[in-house]
């Protein structure tokens, strides 16, 4: 049904106004927090099986597919679809600097189609990452999907790495959803598609 997904992020608590600082060093006065998601059993159901559903309508009979996340926001979500599809499990870290100093924990990947998972894409640098690991194991193609692509670079990023980029949503429908319900006004709307996209 159309806004769900965008009402159950916002209901679970997921989507914050404030200041942030991202990963990529750039602030935000939105923040997507997904990690909040988990702790709701029916919502982490319903967006993984919705994330699954989606990544398998994309590549089809996967006989040969891993799914692989990005740690550490996507392992959660990677671990609910490699459960729901049936598929093999791995995840991308940076290495610990004891231990096996592995970058790819899990399922061995070369050969396979990996089904890259992080839970939100901003620039796609922890994706482009997550890319780079994979091809250094051998993986043959790589599809990269995550739950809110906040529209900031990352799909054309994946682009030029020859990757897909597949999301359940963005941030634009999220905020337009939030602006629906009431939550925001027009003028917060407004001002936001301005400092994210040079839009209104
Ligand atoms: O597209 P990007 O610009 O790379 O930004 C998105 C990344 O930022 C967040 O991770 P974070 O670095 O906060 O680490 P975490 O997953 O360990 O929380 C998020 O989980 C993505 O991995
Ligand atoms: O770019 C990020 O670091 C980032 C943005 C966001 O909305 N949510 C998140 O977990 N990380």
């Amino acid at each position: 049904m159309s806004g769900t997904i965008e009402r159950l992020l916002l209901n679970t608590g997921a989507v914050l106004f404030g200041e942030f600082r991202l990963t990529s060093g750039r602030v935000s006065h939105v923040y997507i927090d997904l990690r909040k998601v988990i702790g709701y059993p029916e919502a982490f159901r319903i967006i993984s099986l919705e994330l699954a559903h989606m990544v398998i309508e994309d590549v089809g009979e996967c006989g040969n597919c891993a799914v692989v996340g990005v740690a550490t926001g996507g392992v959660p979500w990677a671990t609910a679809v490699a459960l729901s599809l049936g598929l093999p499990l791995a995840y991308i870290r940076q290495p610990k600097g004891h231990g096996t100093e592995r970058d790819l924990e899990g399922a061995e990947v070369k050969g396979v189609t990996a089904l890259l998972i992080d839970d939100v894409a901003t620039t796609g640098s922890s994706l482009s990452f997550g890319v780079s690991v994979l091809r250094s194991h051998g993986a043959r193609e790589v599809i990269g999907a995550v739950i809110v692509d906040r529209e900031q670079g990352a799909r054309r990023s994946l682009e030029s790495m020859g990757v897909k980029l597949l999301s359940v949503t963005t941030l634009r429908s999220i905020l337009e959803e939030a602006r629906r319900l009431g939550m925001i006004s027009d003028e917060q709307l407004n001002s936001l598609a301005g400092e994210l996209w040079g839009t209104t």
